[in-house]
């Protein structure tokens, strides 16, 4: 069974993943395949070099991330050509390590798991929900960008309300991460019960 896991920007998709890792829950997740599809040497990158130039890597040949978020999140049309390059690349990855794995259930984390219409992969949806000034405030602390930058993520996202009216499952990340494990731990045996249905 396939459950999908999202959340907007630093909802803590990544903090609710490692809590069911320590379950044993396999998952596979789309801001760790969008680094693979983009390694130095895969044509993916060879095609973003071609559009932005050199600049657009490090000293070391990788992609410069910060330099690529600023530009895709400052220019739509930017935005949809690295989202109609890549996003084809991170389902078909996806869906391939996800069939690799045996257990009752395994997580397919995607922040635009709704935006990409991947729940239509999902026999059930879990949303990470925090109030947007905890988002910005827990963001801008992680990345240090700036509070434009990051509201400009937050913006191009669909809607917070939305995130919880297409979720099977919520999750309320706004308190501390003890607060999030019981949730994780409670929803990782109601998952386990709905796969054995
Ligand atoms: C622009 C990039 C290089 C910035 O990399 P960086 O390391 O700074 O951020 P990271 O990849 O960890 O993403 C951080 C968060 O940004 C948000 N985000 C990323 N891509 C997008 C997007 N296309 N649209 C909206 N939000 C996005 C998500 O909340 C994500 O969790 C990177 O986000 C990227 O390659 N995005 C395009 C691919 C994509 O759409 N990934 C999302 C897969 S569902
Ligand atoms: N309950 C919490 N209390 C305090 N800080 C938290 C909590 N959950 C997550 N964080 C912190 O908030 C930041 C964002 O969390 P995390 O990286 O898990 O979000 P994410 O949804 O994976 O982010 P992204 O969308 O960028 O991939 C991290 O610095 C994390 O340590």
């Amino acid at each position: 069974m396939i459950v999908g896991l999202t959340g907007g920007i630093a909802s803590g998709k990544s903090t609710a993943v490692e809590l069911f890792s320590k379950l044993d829950t396999p998952f596979v997740d789309a801001d760790v395949v969008a680094r693979e599809v983009v390694e130095p040497g895969t044509p993916a990158l060879g095609s973003i070099v071609n559009r932005f130039g050199e600049q657009i890597l490090t000293s070391e040949g990788h992609l410069n991330r910060a330099a690529l978020r600023e530009i895709i999140f400052s220019d739509t049309s930017h935005k949809h050509w690295l989202e109609q390059l890549l996003h084809p690349l991170i389902r078909e990855s996806m869906l391939s390590q996800l069939e690799a794995f045996n257990a009752p259930y395994v997580l397919l984390v995607a922040p635009l798991l709704f935006e990409n219409k991947l729940e239509t992969l999902c026999a059930k949806t879990v949303t990470l929900d925090i109030p947007e000034h905890i988002q910005l405030e827990r963001a801008c602390n992680r990345d240090g960008s700036s509070e434009a930058t990051i509201q400009s993520i937050i913006t191009s996202q669909i809607p917070r309300k939305d995130r919880l009216e297409k979720a099977d499952f919520i999750l309320d990340n706004s308190r501390d991460e003890a607060y999030l494990a019981t949730q994780v731990t409670a929803l990782h045996h109601l998952l386990l019960l709905q796969a054995q249905l």
